[in-house]
């Protein structure tokens, strides 16, 4: 990929379309619930048709590959498929797939999603920083060598994530760390760094120092994880601006009619306007 930095790129397209972040989770009840079998095919209809309703509308889509992996190579297919056709309707595409592992082997899945000419290869990816932040290097190195991002799992949304992300660590809680780690590489960039972090909007104002991050906040657990965007503005407070909201089920269920699903786009839209920018 060749061009401007992704920080740059993500608030060009957050500048034009909003900050929303559609979820494309086919989720094998969701596609049974628009009329579609629960296997290979069933899933192509439903990914690529959320695809094209959603990706002209949001600056971001979020495909989830955990969904795609369940049908094997036909459902990996559908994503590289997904990715494409998003692209083209203009959003930047961020695969969460949540990676982490030793360096030499986070070395591949940045080949796998950072690097051109792959077939997965995203604007950005979401990543594990439960192995060391460190680890992260060779995916950190491949995303800002070809103007992709990272999106770093920081405070996560699901209640599990307390025990680890709010342990004491010498640089404060784990969560903590990790948004510091993320700062110090996004330190100096304009109008933002490429290193954005994941903030759950479920979670609890004060307990995360945000102001310094200079990059993107992934803020997912909008809609059917309870939070709402009155929650986004506690939560976040001054760093609001830098937060995109993302939400798959509660867009998704008004499938599979293309204009109930450029309704729901509005109307989460709606509810975060006046809010976060
Ligand atoms: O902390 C996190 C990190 C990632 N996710 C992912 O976001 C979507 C949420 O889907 P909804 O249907 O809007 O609940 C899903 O892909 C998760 O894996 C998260 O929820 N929390």
């Amino acid at each position: 990929m060749t061009g401007a930095a992704f920080g740059k790129r993500l608030a060009d397209a957050v500048a034009e379309r909003g900050p929303l972040c559609a979820g494309i989770d086919p989720h094998p009840g969701l596609v049974e619930s628009w009329g579609l079998p629960a296997d290979a095919s069933g899933l192509e209809r439903f990914a690529l048709g959320a695809t094209e309703a959603l990706a002209e509308h949001v600056a971001v889509l979020k495909p989830q590959s955990a969904f795609f992996e369940a049908y094997g190579s036909a459902g990996v297919a559908v994503l590289e498929r997904v990715v494409a056709s998003a692209r083209e309707a203009g959003a930047l595409v961020l695969l969460d797939v949540k990676r982490g592992d030793i360096g030499s082997t986070m070395a591949a899945y940045a080949t796998a999603y950072l690097t051109d000419g792959s077939p997965l290869a995203a604007d950005a990816i979401t990543v594990s920083p439960y192995l060391g932040f460190g680890s992260l290097e060779p995916a950190l190195t491949a995303a800002e060598a070809s103007g992709r991002g990272v999106f770093v799992l920081a405070r996560t949304s699901n209640p599990e994530g307390a025990a680890v992300q709010r342990a004491e660590s010498p640089g404060g809680t784990v969560a903590q760390s990790i948004v510091d780690a993320a700062a110090a590489r996004n330190a100096g960039a304009r109008p933002q760094g490429g290193v954005g972090v994941v903030v759950g909007a479920t979670n609890q104002p004060g307990e995360l120092r945000l102001d310094a991050l200079n990059g993107p906040i992934l803020a997912p657990g909008l809609g059917a994880q309870g939070a709402t965007a009155g929650d986004l503005a506690r939560l976040f407070g001054g760093a609001l601006r830098h937060v995109l909201p993302a939400s798959s089920r509660d867009l998704l269920r008004h499938g599979p009619d293309a204009a109930s699903l450029r309704a729901a786009v509005r109307s989460t839209r709606d509810s975060l306007n006046g809010l976060l920018r």
